[in-house]
């Protein structure tokens, strides 16, 4: 690749790609401020006063007077009809504390207080908590930026986004705001190294509109449009460079077709299920329900990729409660089938245990000789009964081992380990899946022949790295895998098994009221004959926050409230028999009310819990809501979810739930209810490549946009050579991260 020299554009550019950490519109300031909310808002400099509180010890204390909106709904600030609302006084008091003598002189008392004059309209962001006096809100971590001029005022409270900027290398927010304001001025209508047409045909703004619109919006739509021509950026200019580099390592015409033409239409392969072996046949037949359409076309495809001579690297993803663990369970048949062994490699201990159970209750319908050794390797697995199961990996007497971490101890080997079956459900990332697979590959005994005689002829497919098939219930687009990995293929499960009722959910503020109709629901749903989760925020009740519940802490007056009915107790810090006994019980029915923390969050399977109730909904993400609901209407039963809310500001929130089910959409409503605060500089969850603003679990759509722009310009230049510019800037753009680990 040939590097141009930067234009001043191209700093300017840099400049501009400094972008807004949040925007200050009064957007989450409404009636209800809770303690620990993050507030933007912008107010006047009331008083500064440096206090002398002790010998060694003084503190900062300004007090910003702030019009809030009152007693509206955040739906109606995005609108941005702030005419409309009521308003009210609030007053912060930012303090900071100092320690040390130094700090109580009369002299650093004044300097400090004259920092901020009175007077001066400010916008002060940070976390809030109550003073004794109503309105009155302390804030001890904050930002407090000076407006500089009436004009920025009335751009704030005329509900226009004020963009607040992280600080770099020293310079303040509103330096730098003031440089990226100027160097606004000077940007050329054509700084867009993208064609027209694409962005035209995509109905995305062109790179001179997103930079005002980010760092100028009008309004936070237009501030949200801008976002998404800047993610498309990330990822167009990701995978145009990924296939650029593969198109210029392929020496003819027609090979590079040929890669795009795959890059268009992903292979699709499948398999009959007789020609499946005969155990994955045979245990086809012992399942209790149909597969449906979705799960045998999926057991079809993966098949088919069991067979070629090149490892599997395939992600299986479906929603909750759609059924892919049994799909797991007959690739790992298939491959025990031809006699080689099958790792599954599960979040947690509880999980673990509950598919070993699984699997052995599905395996007792088959007769003896053609049933296979399953073992289960835990961190709880007693050393004496681990040693043994390892010994019986190595020597190929264990067939399937479902476990934990543990599975990929330095110590284990495995004697023909075929496939690794990695549930991820958010606990493990893409790339470390890779790591799996390498893992996997070295401890297995027949890699490590391999790779001691590297010429030697028999070498083949009995010592290729083992198939990888990793498990998601979070919504990735598909063609995040041909981002990421060019080898990486997908297959999803569309639909739910047939009888499935959709769970109902209900939002309750949890007032006494509240609760009283919880309780009442609870009985009717006991007296029913059903069982009910409660889901706790925490495990013992705290003195930091006495308002949450808590598991331990209710096991007692639930049980008093339900003297005719079992509770159990179920949390991560309990030992791993206790955890198993727990589920163990309220699966057979002895336990009727099972009190949990989100332990149960991930896979945890009783089919016909019909009952769930979460305290301190407000606590959870949306996200996470939508996989503990899961846990309910797993059967054919029909299930309620309750969602106690603390307080009637969350309500809005969690009423999303109510009518959706559907993980994307939940997914975009999280975004967008957390507000622009959360827009930008959202960090991926470190092993991922860094997307600086994009969010891979939402922006799939954008994703899938910048696939269609790739191959549409490599298309019609695989060298780029009709591009000058964007073959200018892909040099100029640094790789956002080592690919594929
Ligand atoms: N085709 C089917 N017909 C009826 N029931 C099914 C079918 N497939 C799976 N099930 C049952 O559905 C329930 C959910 O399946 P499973 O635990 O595999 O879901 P999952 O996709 O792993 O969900 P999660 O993401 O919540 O872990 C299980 O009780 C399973 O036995």
């Amino acid at each position: 690749m040939t590097f141009t020299r930067w234009a001043p554009q191209d700093h300017i550019r840099k400049l501009l790609n400094h972008f807004p950490r949040t925007y200050a519109d009064l957007q989450n300031a409404h009636i209800g401020i809770q303690d620990g909310q993050y507030l933007i808002s912008v107010g006047r400099i009331l008083s500064s006063r440096g206090i002398r509180a002790g010998s060694s010890f003084s503190f900062l204390e300004v007090v910003v007077s702030c019009q809030i909106a009152d007693d509206k709904s955040n739906w109606e600030h995005m609108n941005g009809d702030l005419d409309a609302k009521e308003k009210k006084t609030i007053y912060l008091h930012l303090k900071k504390f100092f320690r040390g003598t130094r700090f109580t002189s009369q002299s650093f008392l004044r300097i400090l207080q004259e920092k901020h004059r009175v007077g001066d309209i400010v916008c002060v962001s940070g976390k809030v908590k109550s003073m004794s006096s109503e309105d009155h809100y302390e804030v001890r971590e904050y930002n407090i930026d000076v407006l500089e001029d009436e004009e920025d005022s009335s751009l704030c409270t005329a509900g226009r986004p004020y963009p607040i900027y992280p600080s770099k290398g020293g310079l303040s927010p509103t330096f730098i705001r003031d440089v990226i304001q100027r160097a606004l001025q000077t940007l050329s209508f054509s700084v867009d190294p993208i064609p027209k047409d694409v962005t035209q045909e995509l109905g995305i703004l062109c790179l001179h509109d997103a930079y005002m619109g980010i760092h100028q919006p009008k309004n936070i739509y237009e501030a949200d449009s801008a976002r998404k021509r800047l993610i498309f950026d990330e990822f167009f200019y990701l995978q145009l460079g990924r296939l650029f580099q593969m198109l210029e390592g392929l020496g003819t015409e027609i090979e590079k077709v040929g890669l795009l033409d795959k890059y268009r239409k992903p292979e699709m392969s499948s398999t009959y299920v007789e020609e499946w072996s005969s155990l994955t046949q045979k245990f086809l037949k012992t399942l209790p329900y149909d597969l449906t359409t979705s799960q045998l076309s999926a057991v079809s495809e993966i098949i088919s990729d069991l067979r070629r001579p090149v490892p599997m690297n395939r992600l299986l993803q479906g929603d909750v409660g759609c059924g892919k663990t049994v799909v797991a369970f007959l690739a790992c048949m298939e491959v025990i089938g031809s006699g080689y062994q099958a790792a599954f490699m599960v979040p947690t201990e509880l999980l673990a245990i509950q598919h070993h159970e699984h699997l052995l209750n599905l395996l007792e319908k088959l007769d003896i000789e053609s049933r296979p050794s399953v073992a289960l390797l835990t961190g709880g697995t007693p050393s004496k009964q681990s040693r043994v199961i390892r010994e019986g990996l190595q020597t190929g007497e264990i067939s399937i081992v479902i476990g934990t971490h543990s599975l990929i101890a330095e110590k284990i080997e495995f004697s023909a380990l075929r496939i690794a079956v990695v549930d991820e459900q958010h606990r493990f990332g893409v790339v470390q899946r890779g790591r799996f697979n390498s893992k996997l590959y070295y401890n297995s005994a027949s890699a490590r022949t391999a790779a001691a005689h590297p010429d030697d002829p028999s070498r083949g497919e009995a010592n290729m790295a083992p198939h990888v098939l990793a498990m998601s219930a979070t919504p990735i687009p598909r063609t995040l895998a041909l981002a990421l990995y060019g080898d990486m293929s997908m297959t999803q499960i569309t639909d739910l098994p047939p009888g499935r009722i959709p769970v109902e959910t209900h939002v309750i503020e949890g007032n006494e009221q509240g609760f009283q109709e919880m309780y009442k629901m609870m009985f009717d749903e006991l007296e029913a004959g059903g069982k009910i989760y409660l889901v706790y925020p925490v495990i013992e009740q705290s003195e930091q926050l006495p308002q949450l519940r808590a598991a331990s802490a209710d096991l007692e007056d639930i049980s008093q409230r339900f003297k005719d009915y079992n509770c159990g107790l179920l949390h991560g810090k309990m030992k791993s028999d206790e955890k198993d006994e727990a589920l163990r019980r309220f699966r057979s029915g002895d336990t009727n009310i099972l009190l949990s923390t989100q332990v149960i969050e991930i896979g945890v399977d009783v089919p016909d819990a019909s009952m769930m109730v979460v305290m301190n909904a407000e606590r959870f993400g949306m996200a996470q809501l939508h996989q503990l609901r899961g846990r309910v209407g797993r059967g054919t039963r029909k299930s309620r979810c309750i969602l106690l809310a603390s307080t009637a500001s969350s309500l809005t929130r969690l009423k999303v739930l109510e009518n959706s089910t559907d993980g994307f959409h939940l997914a975009n409503m999280d975004l967008l209810l957390r507000g622009p605060g959360d827009l930008l500089g959202k960090r991926q969850s470190g092993h991922l490549p860094e997307f600086p603003i994009a969010r891979l679990d939402i922006d799939g759509n954008i994703l899938q946009d910048a696939h269609h722009a790739v191959l549409k310009v490599l298309g019609s230049s695989h060298d780029l050579k009709c591009y000058p510019g964007l073959k200018a800037e892909l040099s100029m753009r640094q790789p956002l991260c080592p690919l594929g680990d």
